[in-house]
């Protein structure tokens, strides 16, 4: 579960992203996170990630609270969590097999463990057969499944995404909308920022609004409606 409670986070410039802000979302959601541009949205997504840390207030995933977690706890905070970005993030030099058995070697995964779940990730993100690929031979739709399937090579509980498809056209940023809540339905807590109503709108799902760093609305269904609930 996420819960994050009178959150505020001020950045070293003065900066004040986020100025009280307090949701939750409960294992096993779909939840889409909208908002204008500087609104906060991906400051949450970093606080979340454990990429960065409050200035007051409680972020709490998955059991760990990450105003005061500790040292040892912070890998195992983060095996908890799978993020995305918008930019792929790939590592370009290496194969789509290597990127992902990276991501399980960083966690301690064993060879054998690797060998049996990249195939099985891979084929599960529509990839089956394309391991041996560099990135700059793929697609950008297939590079973001790529990014979608090292996110969850390690078995997250959750997965969160930040504008994951702010870099592919209609019709592949509908696919990868569609794969992201078909990974749901198996189970994983998914959190998408985006700025695509139509994407939204398309998908029924529950929507928080964050406008100048606090919850604007928050409901199911269509971005218009959220935002003036
Ligand atoms: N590293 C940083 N240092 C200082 N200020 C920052 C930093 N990162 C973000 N901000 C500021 O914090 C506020 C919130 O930014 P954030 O990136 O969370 O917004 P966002 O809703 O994700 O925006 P966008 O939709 O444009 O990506 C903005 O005013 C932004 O300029």
């Amino acid at each position: 579960m996420i819960r994050m409670t009178n959150v505020e986070k001020t950045y070293e410039n003065g900066t004040h992203a986020l100025n009280g802000i307090s949701f939750e979302i409960q294992d096993g959601e779909f939840v889409f996170l909208v908002g204008p541009s500087g609104s906060g949205k991906s400051t949450i997504i970093k606080l979340l990630t454990g990429e960065l840390v409050p200035s007051r207030g409680r972020v709490m995933i998955n059991g760990f609270s990450m105003s005061n977690i500790t040292r040892r706890q912070i890998p195992l905070m983060r095996r908890t969590v799978g993020v995305i970005f918008q930019d792929f993030r790939l590592i370009g030099n290496k194969t789509v097999y290597d990127n992902l058995s990276l991501a399980m070697r960083a966690v301690g995964a064993s060879a054998r463990e690797i060998k049996s779940r990249i195939p099985y990730v891979l084929g599960l993100v529509g990839l089956d057969g394309k391991g041996r690929r560099f990135p700059d031979e793929l697609s950008g739709g297939e590079q973001q499944r790529v990014a979608i399937a090292r996110a969850l090579v390690n078995n997250p509980s959750t997965i969160v995404a930040d504008e994951p498809t702010g870099n592919l056209d209609p019709a592949r940023s509908l696919e990868i909308m569609t794969l992201l809540e078909r990974i749901n339905a198996l189970g994983t807590t998914v959190v998408v920022v985006t700025h695509e109503k139509s994407l939204v709108n398309h998908f029924d799902k529950r929507v928080i609004m964050i406008d100048h760093g606090v919850v604007a609305a928050t409901g199911v269904g269509r971005y218009e409606v959220a935002a003036h609930a």
